[in-house]
């Protein structure tokens, strides 16, 4: 006998989408499973204004499968000339979600991010009132910071100066991969919140290292040491409505991952929510999926949860999928190194 499992339809509060073949190619598998996404901005030239923002979901929902419907939530990448009445319109339009901080030099596509915080403090005061969140890559770029501490460095440095200024923002701690981040997250009772990976639930960075260099585990933040991923995966469980799902699923063609220097991003959207599934489910914890997957989110964001669900079975392991192909090239899916025996049903 199959064990199944139903649970609301989930939503992916972290993906990155790209644009013209890429999109076309990763958007069906994200819609297969998820409802609605916050759709990272960090395109090249980035997403900066209400009016870059409405022209990139018309070109998502013009990449979407007959039928499909999947919602994209617009961000805006926040750099030091945004417009505080710009944001505000996008927000009161419905246009932008939520507005994305990227540390200048932080991570993929973050040249156009912010080098001074004090720059950009009249639009977080501007959000602040009207209570639309910020998405945070949080890691300090300084070089002289060991690449595995810039994410616990950023909370000292930027996060609680920022909540001191901004004590209202409300914020979310994107990708967190440390315990400090789980820590500082479960301490902080309002106003703040943390997607989690799919992959930081499951690979730490032996996964990246050991045995031989493997670019398709490399991300940033970086894969931290297993006393991390093992936080993760119980914050994850806990049910405590401030962790929620963020895939950043973050699609890059092989050929720029596989050379010298290999760009940052995991592709896990195929295959999360089997992933998931098996997280849960070895931790003992299935009736916590929906939770994580699917209502903590909306909660934070201030949306009611979909309206329809999925069905997650069990049964004998199914084969990875192979690299989605677009016009540009392939695509290596995650591979979370357990057979899937979790699929969602079609
Ligand atoms: N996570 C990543 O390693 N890469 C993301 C950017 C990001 O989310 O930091 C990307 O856009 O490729
Ligand atoms: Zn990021
Ligand atoms: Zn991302």
């Amino acid at each position: 006998m199959s064990e199944r499992l139903t649970i609301r339809r989930p939503d992916d509060w972290h993906l990155h989408l790209r644009d013209g073949a890429v999109l076309r190619a990763v958007l069906p598998d994200t819609a297969a499973h998820f409802g609605r996404a916050i759709v990272m901005p960090n395109l090249v030239p980035p997403v900066v204004t209400a009016a870059d923002a409405t022209a990139y979901r018309e070109r998502i929902v013009a990449a979407l499968p007959e039928g499909a419907r999947f919602e994209p939530l617009m961000t805006l990448y926040l750099t030091e000339e945004t417009d505080p009445a710009d944001v505000a319109r996008a927000h009161a339009q419905g246009i932008a979600t939520a507005v994305k901080l990227y540390p200048a030099g932080a991570t993929t596509n973050s040249a156009s991010g912010v080098r001074n915080m004090d720059k950009v403090r009249p639009v977080l005061e501007t959000m602040s009132e009207i209570g639309m969140p910020l998405c945070v890559h949080g890691e300090v770029t300084n070089p002289d910071v060991d690449i595995f501490d810039r994410e616990a460095v950023f909370i000292d440095k930027v996060l609680r100066p920022l909540r001191r200024h901004v004590p209202d923002l409300r914020i979310v701690m994107e990708h967190v991969t440390t315990a400090e981040a789980v820590d500082y997250v479960r301490d902080t009772p309002r106003k703040l919140a943390a997607t989690i990976t799919t992959h930081h639930l499951i690979i730490n960075r032996n996964a990246i290292l050991a045995g031989g260099i493997r670019p398709h585990y490399y991300c940033l933040p970086v894969a931290k040491r297993e006393r991390h991923r093992v936080a993760l995966v119980e914050a994850a469980v806990s049910g405590d409505p401030r962790f929620f799902l963020g895939t950043d699923s973050a699609p890059h063609l092989d050929p720029a991952k596989l050379q010298p220097c290999g760009c940052a991003g995991i592709y896990s959207a195929p295959v999360t929510m089997a992933c998931l599934a098996e997280v849960f489910d070895v931790a003992g914890r299935l009736d916590e999926l929906e939770s994580f997957a699917s209502l903590n989110g909306p909660r934070f964001y201030r949306l009611p949860p979909n309206d329809d669900t999925i069905t997650l079975v069990k049964g004998d392991a199914r084969p990875l999928p192979g690299p989605v192909e677009t016009d540009e090239g392939p695509i290596t899916v995650f591979d979370p190194g357990f057979p899937l025996h979790w699929h969602v049903e079609a």
